[in-house]
């Protein structure tokens, strides 16, 4: 049977990167889809925008809305401090699946729990299931319409502390209106766009920043 992209993405990390080592899990992704066939990671461009957004930031508990192979959740894992976490939400079995594998032959697995199913029913269980008080950063790059009302769900779940990080991907391709308008409008945040490409190709992207004034 044929097989599916994702499990190409997986077969050329496992033929073109080193076991336990994530910066060539990163390089063998980034080569695949430059070379082979695009896919919806964040890519290098953006990636670099998100590493230097995660060491500022020093997270010790992440949300990743969004595993699809796992390329960002590797980006971000391979530079948190020791005891810190990375929660990601992914409902497609299929990616979970691919993921799983990517995040283990990075050598992660301690630092990244994937969890399977949509973002709306687990973000209310945060806390009981997973004993968060709350996250320092939240990466957003699962659908685009779910970025506000996900975002409105972890204020309402007390999820968000004074200071904490949302950084979302795609807010100029495929886009995210809505979210856009309400961090950048919202007196509850402090907003910054970095302007960047849509991975592996010249069009434009970016990342939005919004601190979470509390
Ligand atoms: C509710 N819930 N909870 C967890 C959860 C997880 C998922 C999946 O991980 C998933 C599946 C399919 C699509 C996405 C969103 N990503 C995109 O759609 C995207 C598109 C493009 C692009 C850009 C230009 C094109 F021409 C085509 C695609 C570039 C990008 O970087 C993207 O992230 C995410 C979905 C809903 C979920
Ligand atoms: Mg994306």
């Amino acid at each position: 049977t044929q097989s599916t992209r994702p499990q190409r993405l997986l077969h050329a990390v496992q033929k073109n990167a080193t076991r336990g080592d994530p910066r060539s899990v990163v390089k063998a992704i980034d080569n695949f889809c430059r070379q082979k066939e695009w896919a919806m990671n964040v890519g290098d461009e953006k990636g670099c925008i998100l590493d230097s957004v995660v060491s500022e930031v020093n997270p010790v508990t992440v949300l990743e809305l969004g595993t699809y192979c796992g390329y960002s959740t590797v980006r971000i894992a391979s530079l948190l401090p020791p005891r810190a976490k990375i929660i990601t939400l992914e409902f497609n079995p299929d990616y979970a699946k691919i993921a799983r594998q990517v995040i283990a032959w990075a050598g992660l697995e301690d630092k990244i729990q994937v969890v399977e199913g949509p973002s709306g029913e687990w973000i209310p269980k945060m806390k009981e299931q997973f004993g968060v008080k709350t996250f320092d950063l939240v990466f957003l790059d699962h659908w685009k319409d779910r970025y506000l009302p996900d975002t409105k769900l972890l204020e309402d779940c007390g999820l968000l502390r004074k200071g904490t990080i949302l950084l979302a991907d795609n807010v100029i391709c495929p886009g995210t209106p809505d979210y856009l308008e309400y961090v950048r409008n919202s007196p509850r945040y402090k907003s910054q766009y970095f302007k960047s490409h849509l991975e592996y190709t010249k069009a434009e992207d970016g990342l939005e920043k919004s601190v979470f004034l509390g």
